[in-house]
């Protein structure tokens, strides 16, 4: 029987760590606060705007989602994000992506204050992640990481096999891995012959956007395999990049949905926290300690 990686366990455990800071602020007067902008005509986007809602209001969470209609303008957008920077009643700043195609998209995500930018899209906070300096990285790699570890699986001496070198998960999940000291091999589009790589790995970290990429040719029975990829396939169902079949060949392996997903959304507002210690300037949390509750 292989193990199934869920997420809920990871994502409880972090809502009582995240809720106790959460009252420590309160009883400083600071009532965290978060805005989203939300520019419609995405329904993925509104969901998950929509979610993220329902998980600030239990962790006791200000949470403001700014409607925009699809025809605004990039100057706009610029400029609200440049008003937020401003408020000092504003923590957490997130934009909702993609943005319609005739926004540069760089160009508004780059106006985030870097230590408003809870998603870690910004250049400074990008380069952070890279550098391993004080900075907010982005949630899902280390929601992955986090997921991998609270089952007692450390990358730290293993061989990851990475597929998906995207600027969401795979790039900045990279840097992650490497400085939890895991050997990582990289495959993308670019790839000959992933099946090499993987069958060479203890551990497969997936975030491409492929239904049934990872199939049962590769992996072997000692895999552990976190899949953060997101598909929607016939109407409301979403699956992960790794074919279901493979389940039942691995020791271990992440579900979707109730995996990585799960622990994004917590991880999000476990960003906030650290957001608000470097404002507050009471120095940053370990960002690399993504093991710790
Ligand atoms: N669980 C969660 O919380 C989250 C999940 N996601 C999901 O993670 C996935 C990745 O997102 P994102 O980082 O934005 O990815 P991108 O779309 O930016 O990049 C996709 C990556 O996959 C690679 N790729 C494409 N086709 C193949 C293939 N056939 N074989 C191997 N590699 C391939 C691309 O290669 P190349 O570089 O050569 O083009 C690229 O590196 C998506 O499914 C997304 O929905 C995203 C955010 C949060
Ligand atoms: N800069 C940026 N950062 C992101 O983090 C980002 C993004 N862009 N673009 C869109 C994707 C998508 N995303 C998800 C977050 C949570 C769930 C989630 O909670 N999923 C649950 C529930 C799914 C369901 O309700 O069926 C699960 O997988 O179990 C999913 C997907 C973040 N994204």
């Amino acid at each position: 029987m292989s193990l199934s990686l869920r997420g809920r366990d990871v994502a409880e455990q972090l809502k009582s760590s995240i809720q106790a800071e959460v009252i420590g602020w309160k009883n400083q007067d600071v009532e965290p606060r978060v805005v989203t902008i939300l520019v419609e005509g995405d329904p993925a986007s509104e969901y998950y705007a929509k979610s993220k809602g329902r998980v600030a209001r239990q962790l006791g969470i200000e949470y403001e989602i700014l409607h925009f209609s699809r025809k605004v303008s990039e100057e706009a957008l610029r400029s609200t994000v440049q008003k937020l920077n401003r408020d000092d009643s504003v923590h957490g700043i997130m934009i909702e992506l993609p943005l319609p195609s005739h926004i540069n998209t760089l160009s508004v995500t780059e106006m985030i204050e870097p230590h408003k930018d809870v998603d870690g899209l910004t250049r400074a906070n990008r380069h952070a992640n890279i550098t391993g300096e004080q900075g907010i990285y982005p949630a899902t790699p280390l929601a992955a990481v986090r997921l991998l570890k609270h089952y007692g699986f450390s990358p730290s001496g293993k061989h990851v096999a990475l597929v998906g070198f995207g600027q969401t998960v795979g790039q900045p999940l990279f840097h992650v891995l490497v400085r939890e000291n895991a050997t990582v091999t990289v495959c993308h589009a670019g790839t000959p012959d992933i099946s090499r790589h993987t069958l060479a790995s203890d551990i497969i970290f997936v975030a491409v956007g492929k239904a049934g990429l990872i199939t049962e040719e590769m992996v072997h029975d000692r895999h552990v395999i976190v899949d953060a990829g997101i598909n929607q396939i016939s109407g409301n169902e979403i699956v992960g990049d790794v074919d279901p079949l493979v389940a039942g060949k691995v020791r271990a392996m992440s579900p979707t949905p109730g995996g990585v997903g799960t622990v994004t959304t917590m991880q999000l507002f476990a960003n906030l926290m650290t957001a608000l210690s470097w404002q507050q300037n009471l120095g940053l949390l370990d960002l690399t300690a993504v093991g710790m509750a």
